[in-house]
């Protein structure tokens, strides 16, 4: 057996975490022989739940587990973590403004980032799934100030799974006959889904899947709208589906993969978009939570406009989070 890995997951109390981390805990981020230390985050409310969550997890009795910790202390929870999961948000109440949650979430972000910084291991691999997950990622990367900005990201696999699954719905193949469809920017309904890329069956996907019309009134919409069907459908946001993304994206973060995959990462200033911008590109990963952004994907002129709207939409949301941390002077 390994070294224990110290994995931080925060908001484990909420419905993501609840499907998560039987996944982790059977190996399946990564692998069978990888023991696992467990700390668990979440806020004071919801202490007793997590104390469930604490209980059940030990009655699983799974050999991977080599210890489990719960606090709602922000700074004890980080200290030496190998990775840490970000589950945990405030999520958007009845009549909150899309500015009061950007600015809630910076709130907590600025002080996960800065206790990170101050207790986690040098070479922690971080994932933010919180929404809005791009900037919140943005806010934690500013104030984890000294940790590399290549080991923060956060999750747009659902979207890119999302897009995959629905194409390959449409082709009557597995969705792992589907290759190369992106999903670019910001994790919200400006998403833009791109099949200009796709292969199935080593060649390009048929035709009649790059008709306007389709792409326009079908495919975009869809692939944008999905976690609100989820949401109107459930009444509660998707979890299971959430759960397997963040599975696979540590998986191939750490494990590496062949394929080309969706993440938000910090953007380099390579496809014009903003350095220090936390946008969802097509990714190499290399294993051992290395990743490069790949750097040769043409947008169409059709995706132009798609692009433009989910890029002004980050800078935006960006200045939003940032005002009420930052004096504006540095903004
Ligand atoms: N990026 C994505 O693809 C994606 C997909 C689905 C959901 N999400 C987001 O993931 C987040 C979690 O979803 P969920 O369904 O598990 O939500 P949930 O409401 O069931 O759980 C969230 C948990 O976070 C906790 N929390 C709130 N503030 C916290 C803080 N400061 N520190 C620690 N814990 C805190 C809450 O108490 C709650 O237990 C939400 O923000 C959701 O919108 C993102
Ligand atoms: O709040 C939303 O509209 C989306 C929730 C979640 O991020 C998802 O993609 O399922």
């Amino acid at each position: 057996m390994e070294t224990p890995m110290r994995v931080t997951v925060t908001g484990a109390a909420g419905q993501i975490a609840y499907c998560f981390l039987p996944l982790l805990l059977r190996g399946e981020v990564f692998g069978s022989r990888q023991p696992i230390e467990l700390v668990l985050l979440d806020v004071e409310e919801a202490l007793s739940t997590l104390r469930g969550v604490m209980m059940e997890l030990e009655d699983g009795a799974y050999p991977l587990l080599t210890s489990i910790h719960y606090t709602n202390n922000v700074s004890e929870a980080f200290v030496e973590s190998d990775v840490a999961v970000l589950l945990g948000a405030f999520p958007r109440k009845l009549g909150m403004e899309r500015r009061d949650l950007l600015q809630k979430n910076a709130v907590i972000f600025k002080e996960q980032g800065e206790a990170i910084n101050k207790h986690a291991k040098r070479s922690v691999r971080i994932l933010v799934i919180g929404n809005p997950a791009n900037t919140n990622a943005a806010v934690l990367a500013h104030f984890a100030s000294d940790i590399d900005k290549k080991q923060i990201t956060a999750l747009s696999r659902l979207d890119q799974n999302r897009a995959t699954s629905f194409i390959a719905k449409k082709l009557k193949v597995s969705p792992e006959d589907v290759k190369n469809i992106f999903v670019w920017g910001n994790h919200s309904n400006t998403q833009y889904p791109d099949l200009f890329n796709g292969v199935t069956d080593g060649g390009p996907l048929p035709d009649w899947l790059q008709d306007e019309t389709f792409l326009r009134n079908e495919f975009i919409p869809t692939i944008q709208e999905r976690g609100a069907a989820v949401i109107k459908a459930r009444k509660l946001s998707s979890a299971m589906s959430a759960a397997k993304a963040v599975v696979d994206h540590l998986r191939d973060w750490f494990i590496g993969t062949q394929d080309i995959v969706n993440m938000i990462v910090c953007a380099d200033g390579s496809y014009g978009i903003k350095k220090g911008i936390f946008f969802s590109f097509p990714c190499y990963c290399y294993g051992n939570g290395s990743f490069e952004i790949v750097p040769h994907f043409p947008w169409t002129p059709f995706g132009d406009p798609y692009i433009e709207k989910t890029k002004k939409e980050l800078n935006a949301e960006w200045e939003q989070a940032f005002a009420a941390l930052l004096p504006k002077s540095s903004l």
